[in-house]
């Protein structure tokens, strides 16, 4: 009862956050498009940084961005999005527009000299990411103007929250066998005219929940996949049949190991929460780690499960539950049984760094109310700041998880998402 009544307290303060003064010199965020996710993803979080005011909007209709700025509080509405990116007063820019613009946008805000936060998946195929993110001739480190180089970073949110932090900390990257992230929108969110089921605009399921599922794979192998294995589709019966509404997609993985990644935009009641299964090949460990005395001549072994419930949204509520299998046994192998074996189970939560204790990130600012967005914008912010960001998604992971999802396109028949021929 008391864990219920801390969940829905914690809910509310993460849809209500405090309003901090602002700090003499804060940054000025402006926002391209009047999009549903600006709320949660910044505007909301903005509120209690003291070095964030989101000051100016556009929309395709002014009329509309006009609304928007008066029922959010945003102080100035721009007439068009570039109108945004020419403000000199603007010093960043955040992206919420359909998958489709994303690159052309990023690019010419990152032309005007504006960081960006630029909404996932980056953009709508590895060719466009591998431009964007990176470019053939990036500045030397040591030239002066390489400090002041706008940052990019593609919002992969949940990556910011400590309980991703947490969980990572129990994978072994080298010795997952396999893994399956899983990843489900209720049926009645998401209608055909949807810009998700716009091919042009990047549309598609893959695109949409597989940058989740795909980010969380490749840090959990360490590595992108090998191949595509195989990858079944299914489309939305009144949509572009190239937009998958639900994707189930395998790959192998350069260590031998099979991940595994399910979505649906269209799912039923049953399947709501994302959740990711990572099962460990036998490692070897520290016989102080599994806490026995072995003798001269045995080994413990350790094959790890976790189980991670909610890894997108972890603020509102989540579970790691990690079970251990330990045996002890004899080096030389004889075909003698283990000598003993048990298993270890715990099930762990961690909405602060504190709590999540990781040597690094303890003393990193954190609520437990914050929103995984939250977490992300005080990365921004110090990587704007030149401050260490423990938490960070680099251009390669972002350009990975399009490969991943080009691979999985391209194993299903279906046509890449296209590459954008809009004068920059
Ligand atoms: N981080 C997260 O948790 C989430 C991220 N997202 C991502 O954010 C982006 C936007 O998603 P969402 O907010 O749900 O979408 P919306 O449809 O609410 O917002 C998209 C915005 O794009 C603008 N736009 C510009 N050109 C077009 C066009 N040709 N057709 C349609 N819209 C256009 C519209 O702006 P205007 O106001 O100018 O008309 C609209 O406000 C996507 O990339 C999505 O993947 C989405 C949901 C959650
Ligand atoms: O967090 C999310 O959940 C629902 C999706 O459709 C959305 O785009 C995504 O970012």
């Amino acid at each position: 009862m008391a864990a219920l009544f801390g969940a829905a307290h914690r809910n509310w303060l993460l849809s209500h956050p405090s309003t901090v003064p602002k700090s003499s010199k804060p940054l000025v965020f402006g926002i391209l498009g009047a999009a549903d996710i600006g709320p949660p993803a910044i505007i909301l979080p903005a509120k209690s940084h003291e070095d964030v005011i989101i000051q100016t909007v556009a929309a395709r209709d002014p009329a509309k961005a006009t609304m928007y700025a008066r029922k959010y509080g945003i102080q100035h509405v721009a007439k068009t999005y570039q109108d945004v990116l020419d403000d000199p007063n603007i010093n960043c820019v955040y992206i919420p527009l359909p998958n489709g613009l994303h690159y052309v946008w990023a690019q010419r805000a990152l032309k005007a000299g504006k960081h960006v936060l630029l909404e996932k998946p980056s953009v709508n195929n590895s060719t466009e990411a591998e431009r964007l993110f990176l470019p053939p001739t990036p500045a030397p480190p040591s030239s002066p103007s390489a400090s002041t180089q706008p940052v990019l970073l593609e919002a992969v949110h949940s990556l910011f929250h400590p309980a991703w932090a947490l969980f990572m900390s129990h994978v072994t990257p080298s010795a997952v066998a396999s893994a399956k992230s899983s990843l489900w929108v209720p049926r009645w969110f998401f209608g055909p005219d949807n810009i998700r089921y716009n091919f042009e605009l990047g549309g598609g399921a893959l695109m949409d929940l597989g940058s989740y599922t795909a980010s969380a794979l490749t840090r959990i192998f360490g590595s992108v996949a090998e191949e595509c294995v195989d990858c079944e589709t299914v489309p939305h019966a009144e949509a572009d049949p190239r937009c998958d509404r639900r994707f189930r997609a395998r790959y192998r993985f350069p260590n031998g190991g099979v991940g595994e990644m399910e979505g649906d935009l269209k799912a039923p009641l049953l399947k709501l929460a994302p959740e990711i299964y990572v099962m460990h090949k036998p490692i070897v460990v520290d016989s102080a780690e599994a806490g026995v005395e072995i003798k001269e001549g045995e080994r413990v072994l350790r094959t790890r499960e976790i189980h991670f419930v909610n890894f997108v949204q972890p603020s509102l509520v989540h579970s790691i539950t990690v079970s251990d299998q330990f045996s002890v046994q004899e080096i030389v192998s004889t075909g003698i049984p283990p000598r003993k074996s048990w298993k270890k189970t715990k099930t762990l939560k961690a909405y602060t760094w504190r709590e999540a204790g990781i040597s690094g990130s303890k003393t990193q600012p954190g609520e437990p109310h914050w929103s995984t967005y939250r977490y992300q914008l005080e990365q921004f912010v110090n990587k704007i700041h030149g401050r260490d960001t423990p938490q960070w998604v680099e251009g390669k992971d972002s350009v990975d998880t399009m490969r991943m999802i080009d691979m999985a396109y391209t194993r299903a028949k279906l046509p890449l998402r296209p590459t954008s021929e809009e004068p920059l």
